[in-house]
């Protein structure tokens, strides 16, 4: 099938490879010229695991192609995917303008029957707007379907080659005939296609987003409940993990939920409420506990130093928004530095990916940012060690040449990665997240 993918970000560039390596002949389309160029050359433009292999394969054997022009490459497609951004307006509801003005171009230029496909997570009625924008100077037949995005970052391929789930909104036969066999080949493990309305559909991945967030800002509010009652949050988790109604997965506590997609989506949930004159107060809760949550360490670290971080100097592991990915799109560990930087401390980062994007977001700051080359050498003169992702790197570090390059052997784990006991063995000051600190 002829595809085209409009937006070759995470989820366009993702989605657009996954279909080539099944055969399709997919055109990307994307108005940054430069990623275009990039892509065009063979470079790959976001870190993703597995994805680059795919990309040089499908590229070379003329099944992935990229332009700039969407009359270019919309041509002959019979499927054309909208994965542009739907960041968060100045009230929170998501901005659809990438989406609709992309809609009215394709009226403008669509000379045959389409599928237009809502990739982007797009509040409920967006379907109906999207078809009005086209329609508006459109003269051939075309559908409007939402096919919402589970992927992940860090694990997206794998996600999008073998999904819990397909959901696919439309109530056109025609469309849903289209797209039931372009994912036929995704969903052969047995998982399903749910076919529903547009509507449902797009409520669907917001309920789906949102439920996820409350499930780690519950766990966030009891790991606090942990430390103040003496028990271990990871115990609990445990504990409440194994009965199958309620699941393990996603119930890991840190300091907070942050990339693209959680925070601007159970905003965009909460206004989308509120535009109906309903209050949703379990989500106003979910977004207070981890705005909260973001810097639960920081009174940690203050308590430790005695108020004073002025001429302090920090380690900081991980950047990342979560292990991965280059992704620091509202990523804990940013909030965590402006807030060391605002209590006169300096800092040493490092990240196994994100570093470069850090670093073209905040520069050096005067010097007090130093983006150190390694993990070990990021640690020197030290006063303690931070933890803000859950790269694979830190789990099982050389805890002799964590000690002897900090200055005193504390640590303050925002993703409880290391051994309680271990920890006491070893000889650390070690704080991390709803668990009984270790006190040197
Ligand atoms: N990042 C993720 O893990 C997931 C994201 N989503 C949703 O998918 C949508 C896209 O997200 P990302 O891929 O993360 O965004 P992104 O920001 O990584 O990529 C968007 C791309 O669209 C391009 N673009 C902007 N305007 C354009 C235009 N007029 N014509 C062509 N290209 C244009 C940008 O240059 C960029 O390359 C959002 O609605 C997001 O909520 C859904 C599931 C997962
Ligand atoms: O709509 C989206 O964009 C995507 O949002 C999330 O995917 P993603 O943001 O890539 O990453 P997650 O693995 O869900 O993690 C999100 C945040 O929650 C945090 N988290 C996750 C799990 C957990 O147990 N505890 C926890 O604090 C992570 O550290 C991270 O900051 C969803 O998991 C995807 O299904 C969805 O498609």
């Amino acid at each position: 099938m002829k595809i085209t993918v409009v937006g070759t970000g995470y989820v366009g560039l993702v989605t657009g490879t996954c279909f080539a390596e099944t055969g399709n002949d997919v055109t990307c389309v994307d108005i940054d010229a430069n990623k275009v160029k990039k892509l065009s050359s063979g470079q790959i433009t976001i870190y993703e695991p597995g994805l680059e292999k795919l990309f040089e394969r499908n590229l070379k054997e003329g099944r992935l192609s990229f332009t700039t022009s969407l009359e270019e490459g919309i041509k002959g497609a019979e499927v054309i995917f909208l994965a542009l951004p739907t960041p968060p307006g100045a009230d929170g509801a998501a901005d659809l303008s990438f989406v609709l003005n992309v809609a009215a171009h394709l009226g403008k230029i669509m000379t045959d029957y389409k599928v237009i496909v809502d990739k982007s997570t797009v509040p409920v009625g967006t379907a109906e707007r999207v078809a009005a924008a086209i329609a508006e100077n459109c003269k051939t037949p075309f559908d409007v379907v939402s096919n919402p995005e589970f992927l992940r970052e860090g694990v997206a391929v794998d996600d999008f080659m073998k999904p819990d789930r397909v959901v696919i909104g439309t109530t056109s036969e025609r469309a849903r005939k289209v797209m039931g066999d372009l994912y036929a080949p995704f969903v052969r493990q047995g998982n399903p296609i749910l076919f529903m309305d547009e509507k449902s559909a797009e409520l669907t991945k917001y309920a789906a987003n949102s439920f996820l967030a409350t499930k780690i800002s519950f766990m966030n509010e009891i790991a606090i409940l942990c430390e103040k009652l003496g028990a271990d949050v990871d115990m609990v988790r445990r504990g409440i993990g194994s009965d199958d109604r309620i699941g393990k997965r996603f119930l890991f506590p840190g300091i907070g939920y942050g990339g693209s997609c959680f925070p601007k989506d159970v905003q965009a949930l909460v206004k989308s409420s509120e535009d109906v004159q309903y209050n949703f107060k379990i989500l106003n809760a979910v977004m207070d506990v981890n705005e909260r949550q973001k810097l639960f360490l920081l009174p940690k670290i203050q308590n430790y130093f005695n108020n004073d971080l002025g001429g302090k100097h920090f380690a900081l592991w991980g950047l990342a928004f979560k292990p991965n990915t280059d992704d620091i799109r509202e990523a804990p560990a940013l909030y965590i530095i402006e807030a060391l930087l605002a209590a006169g401390a300096t800092i040493s980062v490092f990240d196994p990916e994100a570093m470069s994007n850090v670093q073209r977001l905040l520069s050096n700051k005067n010097g007090k940012i130093v983006y150190a080359e390694h993990q070990y050498t990021c640690l020197e003169n030290a006063d303690a060690l931070i933890i803000a992702t859950e790269w694979s790197v830190f789990r099982t570090p050389d805890f002799q040449k964590i000690s002897t390059s900090l200055k005193n052997k504390v640590i303050f784990d925002g993703r409880n990665l290391f051994d309680i006991a271990r920890m006491k063995e070893l000889g650390y000051h070690y704080e991390s997240v709803g668990r009984i600190p270790v006190s040197l």
